[in-house]
This record gives structure tokens, sequence and C-alpha cells, in this order.
């Protein structure tokens, strides 16, 4: 399995998300991901960016699915506080679970379509799988402050959506088949 260094405390609990992601998608079909390999493939997808990434104080995740990149994120930077956004029910459910189970202290799961979400800034919004670069800077309009980072995981399609970023400050960042699209600065629309 992939594994950037993280504290073991970590991987404990990335390991107990990954038993009950398995046990859920038994029921609920919750993610494509059915077997323990293909879950740590998404893990290391959804963690990879902490490689590159700074401390951030708050994040915003937009359709957060089962968990990815989301959760994880948030089970791997304790100390931010993180806000996962999934309008499903079941999914948003099995959010909730893992918030309790593991105890998590810095995850709001938020059962809305992020266009009828409470508005205030994050430090950071993400996004996996979800829709195109130009409806995902729309959608995240009323949640940039000053210093707020996007950071989309994007894929072949990347390289045609970023024809329309010319006045904004970002960089790609590709592992993979995998487009970490990091706008590090919105231009003007
Ligand atoms: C293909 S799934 C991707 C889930 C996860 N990000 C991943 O990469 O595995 C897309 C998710 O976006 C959610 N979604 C769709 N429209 C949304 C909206 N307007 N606001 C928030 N989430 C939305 C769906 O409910 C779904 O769970």
């Amino acid at each position: 399995m992939k594994k950037l260094k993280l504290p073991d405390e970590v991987y404990k609990k990335l390991d107990s998300f990954t038993k009950s992601l398995m046990d859920w998608n038994k029921v609920h079909n919750l993610t494509g991901a059915k077997t323990y390999e293909a879950i740590n493939e998404q893990i290391y997808d959804s963690i990879y960016p902490l490689t590159f990434l700074s401390k951030q104080n708050s994040l915003l995740d937009i359709g957060t699915g089962a968990g990815f990149p989301g959760m994880i994120l948030a089970i791997a930077m304790p100390e931010t506080e993180c806000t996962l956004c999934e309008p499903l029910r079941k999914r948003a459910s099995f959010l909730k679970f893992i918030v309790r189970e593991l105890e998590l202290t810095n995850v709001t799961v938020e059962a809305n379509r992020v266009e009828d979400l409470e508005v205030r800034p994050y430090d950071l919004i993400t996004s996996r799988a979800v829709t195109d670069t130009k409806t995902l800077i729309e959608w995240s309009r009323p949640f940039i402050g000053e210093n707020t980072q996007m950071l989309f995981y994007k894929g072949e399609q990347v390289f045609e959506e970023v024809k329309g970023l010319e006045s904004c400050k970002y960089e790609l960042i590709s592992r993979d088949q995998r487009n970490y699209l990091w706008i590090k600065k919105l231009g003007v629309s």
C-alpha cells in the first residue's frame, strides 16, 4: 500500500474508515471502490496533496460522496475545521457515522447541495469527481475569502478546462492519471 508519512494515529483511523466503508458498501452501494486495495488507492489519491499543501484552518469539500477527499483530509488534518457537503442521504449518513465512530471533532457534515449551504469563507475548497472546473468555481464563489485556495481533483479533461483560467494563479500537479488543479488566486471573471 502506498503511504505518505503521517502519524500512526491517522493511519489507525484511516484503517477503521476503510473497514466501515467496506461494511456499509455491502448494503448501500456508496462507492465503486469495493476492495481494501481499491479504497486505499482512493485514500492515497485524497491525501497526496498534503505533499504540497500548507496547513489550512478551514476546508469545504463539495460532493464528498463516501468520503473522498474531504473525510480523508479531515482525518489526516485533525486541526483543520472541515465541512463536508454531500446531498445524497445515504452517503451523508455514512459520513455522520464515521464522525461519531472515529470521534472526529473537526468535521461537520452538511447533507445539502452546496448551493444551499450557509455562506462563509473557507481557507481551502476541495472537490473530486463532481463537475467541471467552471461550475466548481461558480459554486465556490460565495465561500471565497481573501486567501481562499481551491484544489480540484481532475482527470484528462483539466487540460481543456484550464483554458478558461488565464487570469487565475494556478498550478497543475500530475500523478499517474490524476491532475490536481491547485488554484491559489482567482482572477476576475
Ligand atoms: C461521482 S460522486 C464523487 C464523490 C466523491 N467526491 C469521490 O470522488 O468519490 C459526486 C458526488 O457529488 C454530489 N453532488 C452532486 N451535486 C452536488 C451539489 N450541487 N452540491 C454538493 N454535492 C453534489 C453527489 O451527491 C455525489 O455524491
